[in-house]
């Protein structure tokens, strides 16, 4: 049964209370702050429509109502005010920050009601959207769009392989993240992952850090050392930025992917070592080969499974969910009053192109966190006040997103049944598969 609850604070609630119980509702009434929270430790948490009855502008009790409010996130809150009293700022703020409607006494109970059935539809939508923005899969991503979708399909096809692995895509996009789900849902997932930016390593250092080192190979190998890759062994080594690293380490590197052994710095002793090599650039290596910066025997050794992450802005469907999702952990250990985003900071962040893409997304979140003092976070503690508010993409790609989106959707819905999603989407079987390859969108896919 729908449920609702009323606090009334200074009216007395009968009339509202009999006019809704008869509309089918579950009416529990509060006549206090005590009793409201009384009925919030009883609540299960589910979709709720609480309806909050004053003549007069609670002045003395307006933190307490505030911290109800937070407390009971999951519902949607209605007002029902006498005539003057939102002429107080501080309940005018209440009302404005919290409320999905407000009535004005003497209410109109059957407009009440409708406004009642529309607040609890959209508690309903709250609730699924808290369901679907937790994705966070075996994989630890985050997202639901198609790109992420497709993502996470390749990242499974290649994890049950052992060939070498490279993963394209911008900085910051999640390559780090693509690779430790590889390794986690791989066979060698009880083996170490071990992660080197090899663009980070001194270049006097990479040699020895990758490979190891002999006792007194060169001034300050005080003691022999295992190198990167023999930790890596029966798991997995993720080498980021591996165009960074010099011709001659990438004749080492290409050794050990062809003959599986490695020496260490002032050895001449092969060791075996079993890891798989995952390898990720942000650079074009086919063009860094052209230029003669990285070995083409090498790139044709790493080039056997490939995966993509697709930039932020093309994936710009999973904005919302990353950034709530980033909001919470953020919030986790705060005793932070923060309630989320305000729309014009959501509509700020689909305007935002994402250069620095999803890391940039988790700064902004961070930082808006910590400096805001505001209740919901706004486009300019995320830094982003002032962006043109352009339309991003024309109505072309729009269609086009929407419509794979919507081909997607449906076969995950109905478990991959063409002619039910066929049914579904008002298509044919044959347009539906003529639409699935326009989209590359293959029926095995998760
Ligand atoms: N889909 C996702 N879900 C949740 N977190 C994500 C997702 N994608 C990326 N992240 C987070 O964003 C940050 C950047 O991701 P990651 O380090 O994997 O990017 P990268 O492409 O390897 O960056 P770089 O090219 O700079 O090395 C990390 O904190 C990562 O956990």
């Amino acid at each position: 049964m729908r449920k609702l609850n009323i606090i009334a604070l200074d009216e007395d609630p009968g009339a509202i209370a009999a006019h809704l119980r008869d509309a089918g509702w579950d009416v529990q009434v509060a006549t206090d702050l005590p009793a409201a929270r009384q009925l919030q430790r009883q609540a299960p948490p589910q979709p709720l429509v609480c309806l909050l009855l004053m003549r007069q502008a609670p002045l003395a009790q307006l933190a307490d109502i505030e911290a109800c409010m937070r407390y009971w996130r999951q519902a949607e809150w209605i007002g029902v005010c006498g005539p003057s009293a939102l002429r107080n700022a501080p309940l005018r703020d209440l009302v404005l920050n919290y409320l999905f409607d407000y009535h004005t006494l003497p209410v109109d109970l059957a407009h009440l009601a409708h406004t009642v059935g529309h607040a609890y539809g959209r508690a309903l939508l709250r609730a699924e959207q808290a369901g679907s923005t937790r994705v966070n899969d075996s994989l630890g991503m985050v997202g639901a769009s198609t790109g992420i979708a497709q993502l996470r399909w390749h990242i499974r096809k290649v994890a049950a392989n052992n060939a070498p692995v490279l993963i394209g895509g911008e900085s910051g996009s999640g390559k780090e993240l693509a690779a430790q789900a590889i390794h986690r849902i791989s066979a060698r997932a009880d083996g170490p992952f071990i992660a080197v930016n090899c663009g980070a390593i001194s270049p006097s250092l990479v040699h020895s850090e990758l490979f190891g080192h002999e006792r007194g190979s060169f001034t300050g190998a005080v003691s022999e050392r295992r190198g990167l890759i023999e930790a890596a062994n029966g798991g997995t080594i993720f080498l980021d930025e591996i165009g960074d690293l010099s011709l001659d380490l990438q004749i080492n590197l290409l050794r050990f992917l062809q003959e599986k052994t490695i020496s260490r710095v002032g050895s001449a002793r092969s060791i075996r070592v079993d890891a798989r090599v995952v390898a990720a650039s942000h650079l074009n290596l086919e063009k860094a080969v052209a230029a003669g910066r990285f070995r083409q025997d090498l790139f044709y050794r790493l080039n056997v499974l490939t995966v993509v992450v697709p930039p932020l802005r093309e994936r710009k469907g999973d904005i919302t969910m990353l950034a709530e999702h980033f909001f919470r952990q953020c919030v986790a250990d705060t005793s932070s009053r923060l309630e989320g985003f305000s729309q014009q900071a959501l509509a700020a962040m689909m305007a935002h192109d994402w250069p620095g893409n999803v890391r940039e997304l988790f700064n902004r979140v961070q930082r808006a966190v910590v400096m805001t003092d505001r209740r919901l976070i706004a486009a300019v503690d995320l830094g982003l006040a002032g962006e043109p508010a352009r339309i991003q993409v024309g109505l072309d790609s729009a269609r086009t997103e929407a419509e794979r989106e919507a081909i997607h959707l449906s076969l995950q819905r109905v478990g991959r049944n063409v002619s039910q999603a066929a049914r579904e989407l008002g298509v044919s079987r044959m347009t539906l598969y003529r639409l699935m390859e326009k989209h590359g969108i293959a029926l095995d896919m998760k």
